[in-house]
């Protein structure tokens, strides 16, 4: 089997939603598909009211095909501090026209803030490794895991667009979704996520290759670039009115300012170019004077995140059969 999704970017590409259909008859919700975690959890019928403002809410008992997974419970935590906690139901859930009838849907009966206020998402579809999945007393498989035997490659692939529609597909390679070649590297999934490791990077059209291992994730469910202070730094010393400001808690330029593009180096001899435009993310003042910066410092995190201002630059292949990732140009 292979499928096909559209995911929507949301104002400024904070984040991309995507039609996940639950239960019988079909109840359909917009979710964040999360490269970087690995639960599926929904606001549901077990959210307070209080926690909810104009999310769509799964509701199992509503449902003919869910069945409670008694006893289970999980909770979860991310790195922007943001929390989900619940119950678990089994139920079918379809995604692009591919669909496994017995899937762990996390139902949420308490959110963090953060998610609140996210009024067009209605929950995240984790699709890292199982290996950190939150459910207790048993770990539960993601979505793609439990398709992968059945797709006709164990792959998908996230094809993420600069404030436009694009598509995350299962099973299968597009190649009109890419120009030129895809270069493989290898992922070290031991933490539980699509980790891998570029050997450096490069700034501006005319900028000198700079070798500098970078170990990151892929991480559809981030917004920007995290990368070594270093780096961060060498590159906006050439955006002039670039600063780090604490208050804004990053850095910051004119909103005017001309951004060179930035390339990270893919395997032996390949790169993938972010074109300056993507490297500023959104104003920080309501007269859009300032902006904060697409590329921001991965400190405190123990790990770079190669996020969605990285990820809709390219073309990329999560190959779970050869444990390896896939970019290419487009
Ligand atoms: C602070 C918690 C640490 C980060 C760690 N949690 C994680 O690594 C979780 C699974 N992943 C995440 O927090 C990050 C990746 C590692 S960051 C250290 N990706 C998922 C995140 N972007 C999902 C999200 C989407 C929209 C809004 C908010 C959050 C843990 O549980 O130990």
């Amino acid at each position: 089997s292979t499928g096909s999704v559209v995911t929507t970017p949301q104002q400024y590409d904070v984040e991309y939603l995507t039609p996940v259909t639950i239960g019988t008859p079909g109840q359909n919700l917009e979710i964040d598909i999360d490269t970087g975690s690995s639960d599926f959890w929904v606001f549901s019928s077990e959210t307070p009211k209080s926690q909810v403002d104009g999310q769509t809410c799964y509701n199992p008992n509503k449902s003919s095909t869910a069945k409670k997974l008694e006893g289970a419970t999980w909770e979860i935590e991310y790195g922007d501090g943001s929390s989900s906690s619940g119950d678990v139901y089994l139920d079918k859930v379809k995604m692009g026209g591919v669909n496994f009838s017995s899937q762990a849907v996390e139902v949420a009966s308490k959110v963090s803030a953060e998610f609140t206020a996210d009024t067009n998402n209605d929950g995240l579809m984790g699709l890292a490794f199982g290996s950190i999945n939150q459910v207790r007393p048993q770990k539960q498989t993601t979505f793609f895991e439990n398709l992968q035997s059945s797709l006709d490659k164990p792959l998908f692939t996230a094809d993420l667009k600069s404030g436009a529609p694009g598509h995350f597909n299962f099973g299968y390679i597009d190649k009109n979704a890419y120009t030129g070649s895809i270069t493989y590297t290898p992922v070290n999934s031991t933490q539980g996520f699509w980790m891998w490791t570029s050997p450096g990077y490069t700034i501006g059209a005319s900028g000198k290759f700079k070798s500098s291992p970078i170990e990151g994730i892929a991480d559809t469910g981030t917004t920007l670039l995290l990368l070594p202070s270093s780096v961060v730094k060498a590159y906006y010393k050439n955006v002039s009115g670039a600063s780090y400001q604490s208050s804004n808690g990053g850095y910051v330029f004119p909103c005017d300012a001309t951004l060179p593009s930035f390339y990270v180096s893919v395997g032996d001899d390949a790169r993938i170019k972010i074109p300056g435009k993507y490297m500023s993310y959104a104003p920080v003042d309501s007269q859009g004077q300032n902006c904060f910066g697409g590329l921001q410092t991965d400190d405190g995190i123990g790990f770079s995140i190669f996020g969605d201002v990285f990820l809709k630059a390219a073309f990329v292949v999560f190959d779970a059969g050869k444990e390896r990732l896939g970019l290419a140009a487009k």
